[in-house]
């Protein structure tokens, strides 16, 4: 039996979605250190409580958006562990603190929920109105389906469900990690396929933030830790770094994984919708950190930046 002497506090956002994960991930560890007390301490973050529109945001570029708080409340120890969504999590940590576990990603794909004739992509009828909350997925999918009407829409996952519910949108689209956490993947009409929508680097993943030198925190969250996560999320985040970008940018990652060799593929897109720069990169899982730098170097040459810059704007 495994245990450690003091309780251990995992801190997150109070959102459904983050509470579901958090208790989640606690289970796990819960299974991993039976003799451990854990807690869980939720955080009200900026991100909670700002209701601006998307471009808003983007043009704020604001980083620590969904983790500012949280990150305070590991370095002051009201908290040890926290869990975040890894894409919603800055490319570098502040001193004092590290990303120590990443548990296995089950889905990074984008979801589509539609109304009634409206359950597949290809099916959308002509100016059919879609229901984003991401500029990476609002260009993506303006360059698949240029007549598409591709509408903002903000919030959590219950808030933007009650939207479908109403007049404004015909479908909307969604991480499906988040709504399978949620208990709601029989709400999912579509799992869209990444050639047409790739999802955003560490879509999908979650990533549990300890103070570097809290040992058994470390230990603790290390013990869910998986590597071949690990070795895929860091190429799409290393991928983000080297663009310059950050988790509201139109850019989308994925890597996958076969017998040691990783492939990272990246996009980045106008907002509009009129261009998207698309590049791959194959290599040893073990430079899957450098894969992600080269590949950005490549797609900056091909003019990624003046994207990236017009979607602030
Ligand atoms: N920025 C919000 C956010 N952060 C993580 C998820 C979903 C779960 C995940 O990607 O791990 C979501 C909601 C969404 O994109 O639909």
């Amino acid at each position: 039996m495994r245990g450690v002497s003091r309780s251990i506090t995992v801190g997150t956002r109070g959102s459904a979605l983050a509470l579901a994960q958090t208790r989640w991930v606690v289970a796990r560890l819960k299974e991993e250190w039976p003799d451990t007390e854990f807690r869980i301490q939720t955080i009200s973050t900026k991100g909670d409580r700002d209701r601006s529109s998307l471009e808003t945001l983007a043009q704020k570029g604001d980083k620590g958006f969904w983790v500012k708080e949280i990150e305070d409340a590991l370095l002051s120890s009201r908290i040890d562990i926290a869990v975040h969504s890894l894409k919603d999590l800055p490319t570098a940590q502040p001193e004092g603190l590290e990303i120590s576990s990443i548990p296995k990603r089950v889905e990074a794909r984008d979801a589509l929920i539609g109304k009634e004739g409206m359950k597949r992509l290809v099916d959308l009828p002509q100016g059919a109105r879609i229901g984003t909350s991401s500029v990476r997925r609002k260009a993506f999918l303006r360059a698949f389906r240029p007549d598409l009407d591709v509408k903002d829409l903000r919030g959590n996952v219950d808030t933007r469900l009650a939207a479908l519910a109403g007049n404004e949108y015909d479908a909307i689209i969604l991480a499906a990690a988040g709504l399978t956490r949620l208990e709601m993947r029989n709400r999912i009409d579509e799992l869209v396929d990444p050639d047409i929508l790739l999802p955003a680097p560490g879509q999908g993943a979650l990533a549990l933030e300890t103070r570097s030198d809290d040992d058994l925190a470390v230990e603790v969250a290390y013990a869910i830790h998986d590597r071949a996560t690990d070795d895929r999320t860091t190429a799409e985040r290393e991928f983000l770094a080297g663009l310059g970008a950050g988790c509201m940018a139109p850019v989308g990652a994925l890597a996958t994984l076969k017998g040691g060799v990783l492939t990272l593929e990246g996009w980045v897109g106008a907002l509009d919708g009129t261009q998207v720069i698309r590049a791959t990169i194959e290599g040893d899982a073990d430079e899957c950190a450098d894969l992600g730098a080269q590949l950005a170097e490549d797609m900056l040459a091909q003019g990624a930046q003046a994207l990236i810059d017009a979607a602030k704007v």
